[in-house]
């Protein structure tokens, strides 16, 4: 007899077997134990909701605006590099599974299809950066991101230095023929000349970065309820709760663990996401529960790409969305502004 999968847990297989083994321990893999990559979706399923009954739910709103883009519901896509690594159209099928889904995307700076090409196929997007050692090129790829139509820049802030990823290093030796890092080889941005990665970067630059654009900047990989009052400090407008899905620092806290106290110090005065472990739509309600204002989906839509490209995308998005709503009218909950730590069971005093 066949056991029945959850639609996600599907995808993975066929994801699993469509994919070279190097790529999949790429993408699924983590720093040292992968203690974090495992228990950030465990941390999720360990929280209980507390559900009320007797309201009106027959009309869900679920729709607000998040820096200037109208997200019909809080699920938007992670940045994840490389993605020809994963499926032949690797970004394209993403940014057009993401449009199909109503779904914003974040546009890795590593993308393996350049960001210009890609403006044309999605909806809204956001781009990410690393800030460069070499601040020029930083500039280069912020004038990029403006040109293409990105409607603000995610710079991740939790990789000073590479991760110790065991399972990565043990497959993935270099990038394979036809593979490239896009944004940074053509139309006018030069090839990186060193590491990807700048660990003398303070708030300070920081600050420099919010000065150059009118993009809105938003800092991706927070966990510290402090840095999260340095970055509305630093002019950052978006403050991005992550732990890089396990894949820097393992025994790590999680985001889910965290958001809370994020969200009191941040208290409205800019957005809240988060990421890692989101595989559930039940996961997104407990996010937004606890503070934030929208969730990405990181490993799990590169697992619809692999498995069926722009559609196993838009499956993913869809998937989580429907379970969201469904956990909201379960909960007696007809708005995004009705979600509150009540929901949550143990919380509700
Ligand atoms: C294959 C892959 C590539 C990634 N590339 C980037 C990246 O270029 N920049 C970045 O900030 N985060 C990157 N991430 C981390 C994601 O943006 C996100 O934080 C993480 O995947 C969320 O956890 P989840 O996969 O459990 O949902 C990458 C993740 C994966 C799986
Ligand atoms: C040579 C490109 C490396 C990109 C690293 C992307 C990333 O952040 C990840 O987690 O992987």
């Amino acid at each position: 007899m066949s056991q029945l999968l959850h639609p996600l847990d599907e995808l993975y297989r066929r994801a699993e077997s469509a994919m070279d083994p190097a790529a999949w321990a790429y993408l699924n893999g983590g720093a040292v134990d992968e203690l974090a990559v495992r228990r950030n979706p465990d941390r999720f399923a360990e929280i209980r909701l507390l559900p009320r009954v007797g309201v009106d739910v027959s009309a869900l709103r679920t729709s607000q605006d998040l820096l200037g883009i109208e997200l019909p519901y809080p699920i938007m896509l992670a940045p994840a590099a490389l993605q020809r690594l994963f499926a032949a159209d690797g970004e394209l099928g993403t940014v057009r599974g993401a449009k199909a889904a109503g779904a914003t995307a974040v546009i890795s700076m590593e993308s393996s299809v350049a960001t210009r090409e890609l403006a044309g196929e999605a909806g809204p997007f956001f781009q990410h950066i690393y800030v460069q050692k070499d601040r020029e090129l930083t500039l280069e790829l912020v004038r990029m991101a403006e040109e293409a139509g990105a409607r603000g820049i995610a710079v991740t802030l939790d990789n000073p230095v590479p991760g110790i990823r065991y399972r990565q290093d043990a497959g993935m030796l270099g990038l394979p023929e036809g593979v490239r890092r896009a944004n940074l080889e053509s139309g006018g941005v030069p090839r990186l000349t060193g590491g990807y990665l700048d660990p003398s970067m303070t708030w300070r630059d920081l600050e420099w970065l919010v000065a150059q654009t009118e993009l809105p900047i938003i800092g991706k990989g927070i966990l510290h309820p402090e840095d999260a009052r340095f970055a509305v400090e630093a002019g950052l407008q978006a403050v991005y709760v992550s732990n890089h899905g396990g894949r820097n620092l393992d025994t790590v806290a999680h985001p889910i663990d965290c958001v809370r106290a994020v969200s009191e110090v941040v208290a409205g005065r800019v957005p809240v996401l988060l990421d890692g472990g989101i595989r559930r739509g039940t996961d997104v309600l407990k996010a937004l529960a606890l503070g934030a204002d929208a969730v990405l989906i990181g490993r799990p839509y590169v697992w619809g790409l692999a498995a069926a490209g722009a559609a196993g995308v838009k499956s993913v998005v869809e998937t989580i969305r429907d379970e969201f709503l469904a956990a909201m009218a379960m909960c007696g909950l007809a708005s995004l502004a009705d979600i509150t730590p009540a929901v949550i069971f143990g919380e509700e005093g």
